[in-house]
């Protein structure tokens, strides 16, 4: 039996969509603790919450319905996911909580048994310990992970702190929604499949430890809300906005073809209806469906100084990173502009 036959939605797909999310989040407020350094309010990747100087606790949890029907690749990919928004943060995960939702009488036990593996082997090529979690029965299938992580809170990389004259680089390609849906379609080609599934499931570990040794400005992961939704966060910030470069965007195999085709998940129009006004109009038709497509335990998005660019593209490569310039700061603070 396979595992997305009981989805409606994939991966990070299935996320409200930002709009959304913005009209349910406002107007929630709380104290003003003294360790609070981040919350849901600045829509960072993860909250971040000072326990003594130097030291602060970053916490964040995400979970979703499988995107691929092996199990075991399925719980490495949500463990994947899940532990990315730690790194995003400049953080190092140290522990993490499962929650499984799991639909027992259609899939029985195994598939649960063998997602959790799967989770587990990527939590430990992280050295984050799972302390247990939560399951209940459930419809359809649902896995992720609550993860907390240690940052020194006045390193914590922000992600609406851009500065102009930075570069921004990208480190993997884009497109894993559209591939879900060619696969879901029986249109995929296996090499769109296996750079999809291999994205997917590679941790944005080596890449945040490598971007540790420059002068990160500001970074995210790139995730449901797809490059361009995540690219809009970055440029919330004060100073400037964000220009993405067109001809420099990394995709993976097939993923023009599939956008042409129609292929296009549920997800990319909450994204552009809840984000495309910050492109105002600067993207042509064809390339929005790409550039808000989307992404499952996507890479990560950093600023850094532009003379500090090449040597960090160099060293993400040579860590076995893939990783692209794909933009820089620039135009009016709110803006993202695709050149
Ligand atoms: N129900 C909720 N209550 C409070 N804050 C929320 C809730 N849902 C989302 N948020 C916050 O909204 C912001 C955006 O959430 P979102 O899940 O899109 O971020 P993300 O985890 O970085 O992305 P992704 O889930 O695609 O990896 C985050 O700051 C998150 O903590
Ligand atoms: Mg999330």
């Amino acid at each position: 039996m396979k595992l997305t036959e009981h989805t409606r939605f994939s991966g990070c797909g299935a996320k409200l969509g930002p709009g959304v999310l913005d009209k349910a989040l406002c107007g929630l407020s709380q104290p003003a603790y003294p360790g609070l350094v981040a919350d849901f309010a600045g829509g960072e990747d993860a909250g971040v919450f000072r326990l003594a100087p130097g030291l602060a606790l970053v916490q964040t949890v995400d979970f979703f319905p499988p995107i691929v029907d092996d199990p075991r690749l399925f719980g490495r990919i949500a463990a994947a996911n899940a532990l990315s928004d730690v790194y995003a943060m400049g953080g190092r995960p140290v522990t993490a909580l499962a929650l499984v939702c799991h639909p027992l009488k259609a899939l029985g036990l195994e598939p649960l048994r063998a997602m959790l593996e799967g989770g587990l082997e990527a939590l430990v090529e992280a050295g984050c310990a799972l302390l247990g979690g939560h399951s209940v029965e459930d419809a359809e299938p649902k896995l992720g992970y609550a993860v907390t992580g240690l940052v020194d809170p006045d390193r914590a990389w922000r992600n609406n702190t851009l500065e102009p004259g930075c570069a921004l680089l990208l480190t993997k390609p884009l497109g894993t929604g559209l591939v879900n849906m060619a696969v879901r379609a029986g249109l995929a080609s296996p090499e769109a499949v296996e750079a999809s599934q291999a994205s997917m499931a590679t941790l944005n570990r080596a890449a945040a430890e490598v971007l540790a040794a420059f002068p990160v400005k500001a970074c995210t992961d790139v995730t449901g809300f797809g490059l361009a939704g995540h690219a809009a966060e970055m440029a919330a910030g004060p100073r400037c906005g964000v220009v993405l470069h067109a001809d420099a965007l990394p995709f993976l195999p097939g993923v023009a073809e599939y956008a042409a085709m129609g292929l296009v998940p549920e997800g990319t129009y909450r994204n552009r209806e809840g984000r495309g006004h910050v492109l105002a109009g600067t993207a042509p038709e064809g390339l929005l469906d790409l550039v808000f497509d989307p992404q499952t335990s996507g890479g990560l998005l950093a600023a850094v100084p532009e003379a500090a660019a090449g040597d960090a593209l160099a060293a993400l490569r040579a860590a076995g990173v893939t990783a692209w310039a794909v933009g820089e700061a620039g135009g009016e603070p709110g803006s993202v502009r695709l050149a």
